[in-house]
């Protein structure tokens, strides 16, 4: 079986993605996540280039992995210099770093216009860059710099570079498509080519400008490569890297290469997630394999096929990437969905029953007026429960008033003399008790909460930990201007868990109070009051 190496360049050309600025420790929290989850090759950065990277290589080799080589990244040496007189050449022997990738030029056009030096001259640096760092007992790859395009435009100057450093003593030849344009065909040729044309392993470093760089990775491993560069989760420069996210389980589950073991395979989410996180990033929910919404099942006919065959809508099982499959409720649902979802929070609701009917017609006429039932499952939950015979909410309401005033605090000088003052008076019903509070607040939902929960505390007084912590409004029918419809989603957490819920109407107030009220509700059900 061919032997795949992974290589990873997260360190280095992930964080060449914009937005991205990794501390020495953020590195080496990945490096080390990296290297248990079973990496090959860990690219850490560009030694010289700036003070983190010198520190991180320093660092990392005092770490050590349990797996992986560490890598450092520079260029070939300058033209018209000598090798042992190259900053960069220094830099990464200083480095310390077992293995070295050496980016060098290997298209015509890109030495002539961008080095300004000779063909012949990039050749010697190319050579002479590689003979000096293996005489330093340096294992030596070769980046070879748009490859795919240098080898449509001078196609016997490109395979004369690699020739030169296969010569020169480099372990890899790994073919970039610097610039991301390159087709999967154009991909798999040329690797085929080139893998006839020398005796050294070839290997492959996509970038995502088309879209492909997945797509093309797969193609070059098709056709031979044997070394795949790529970063978590696609980050690179521009529009990114190879995810190696997505490159990893489709080698192993799809092409049947064991490039990892079985296990380690099923903390790709969890890496994917942590690696985003640290850099600050919040996850794409919709990355293939690893993201929230990659196995999340909406449509009606989909969840239904699902309940009969698990592969009816999944192209692989889920919890081989250490993912979750996920049922949505929406207008979009059928029975199955309303049953799953049921189930899942512990009400067995027989599957062709009236109930199951008639919840389905209720999450179909909320969501036609403005509900979103699929970002606010706790809402959702909620209709369940109150659909249950005998069902007693925690709390009742009566009624209540909000007032909102604009005061004048005299003498007038500017507008920061002037303020809002909101007061809400609620009127509710708790375990047979009608409270009657009000509360002051620096605006009206905020009044609202507040009076609510002075009702509320004193039969709930545990109610003190539910915080919202989110609250978006959005416009539907903008065309109807201020008398469209608002939806308004509460995110609420209790410092141990998050829930989400929905209210809406055309009146702003009114859907905050439903989606305020289905938050608490929620909370005590789940609770009955306590922690
Ligand atoms: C395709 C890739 O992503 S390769 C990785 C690119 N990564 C980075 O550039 C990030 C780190 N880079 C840096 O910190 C800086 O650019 C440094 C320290 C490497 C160099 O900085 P400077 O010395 O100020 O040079 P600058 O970046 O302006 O120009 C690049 C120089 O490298 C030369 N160069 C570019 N590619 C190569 C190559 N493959 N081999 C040799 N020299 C090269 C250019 O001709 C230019 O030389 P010049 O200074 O004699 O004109
Ligand atoms: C080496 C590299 O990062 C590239 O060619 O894209």
């Amino acid at each position: 079986m061919t032997e795949i190496q992974l290589y990873d360049t997260t360190l280095r050309d992930g964080a060449q993605r914009e937005g991205i600025s990794f501390s020495v420790a953020d590195k080496l929290h990945i490096a080390q996540r990296l290297d248990d989850f079973g990496m090959h090759f860990i690219e850490g950065g560009w030694p010289g280039a700036n003070p983190k990277d010198n520190e991180f290589f320093q660092q990392a080799l005092k770490m050590g992995f349990k797996n992986a080589s560490l890598v450092a990244f520079g260029s070939t040496r300058k033209a018209g210099i000598a090798a042992e007189d190259d900053v960069t050449l220094k830099a990464l022997l200083e480095s310390g770093a077992p293995v070295v990738t050496l980016v060098g030029k290997s298209s015509a056009p890109q030495v002539e216009k961008v080095l300004a030096t000779t063909l012949e001259e990039n050749i010697r640096m190319v050579t002479d860059s590689i003979e000096f760092l293996k005489a330093h007992g340096r294992r030596v790859f070769l980046d070879a710099e748009h490859f795919f395009d240098g080898y449509k435009a001078d196609q016997a100057y490109a395979l004369a570079v690699l020739k030169a450093a296969a010569a020169a003593g480099a372990e890899c030849l790994v073919l970039c498509d610097t610039n991301g344009g390159a087709l999967p065909g154009e991909i798999a040729e040329a690797v085929s080519a080139v893998v006839s044309a020398v005796n050294v392993p070839v290997g492959i470093h996509a970038h995502n400008d088309a879209e492909l760089a997945v797509a093309n990775s797969l193609a070059a491993v098709k056709a031979g490569a044997v070394q795949v560069q790529g970063t978590i989760n696609g980050y690179g420069e521009r529009c990114g890297n190879a995810n190696l996210c997505s490159i990893i389980p489709a080698l192993k589950l799809k092409f049947g290469l064991d490039v990892l073991p079985d296990n380690n395979l099923s903390d790709l989410t969890e890496l994917s997630h942590f690696v985003s996180e640290v850099a600050n990033l919040a996850p794409d929910p919709f990355l293939p394999y690893v993201g929230h919404s990659a196995f999340s099942h909406k449509a009606g006919l989909h969840v239904s096929g699902l309940a009969r065959w698990e592969f009816a809508y999944q192209h692989i099982d889920p919890a081989a990437v250490g993912n979750k499959p996920r049922t949505l409720v929406s207008e979009l649902s059928g029975k199955t969905n309303i049953v799953q979802r049921a189930t899942e929070i512990g009400v067995e609701l027989p599957a062709r029953g009236k109930e199951v009917k008639a919840l389905l017609q209720r999450v179909k006429d909320l969501e036609s007026l403005g509900f979103q039932y699929e970002n606010a499952e706790a809402s959702f939950d909620l209709l369940v429960h109150r659909a249950a015979t005998g069902y007693q909410p925690p709390f009742e309401l009566i009624d209540f008033m909000v007032v909102i005033e604009k005061r004048r605090r005299a003498p007038m000088v500017s507008l920061a003399h002037e303020e809002m003052m909101s007061e809400a008076i609620v009127k509710v019903r708790v375990n047979g008790e009608v409270m009657h509070t009000a509360a002051e607040g620096n605006g009206p939902v905020n009044a609202l909460d507040l009076a609510l929960r002075k009702a509320l505390l004193p039969s709930y007084p545990t109610l003190a930990r539910v915080n919202l912590k989110d609250f978006k409004v959005r416009i539907l029918e903008e065309s109807t201007g201020t008398g469209s419809i608002v939806r308004v989603l509460i995110e609420s957490t209790d410092g141990n868990e998050e829930w989400h819920t929905v209210g809406a109407s055309s009146n702003l107030i009114e859907a905050s109070w439903l989606a305020l009220v289905d938050s608490l509700e929620y909370w005590l059900l789940k609770n009955g009051g306590q922690v």
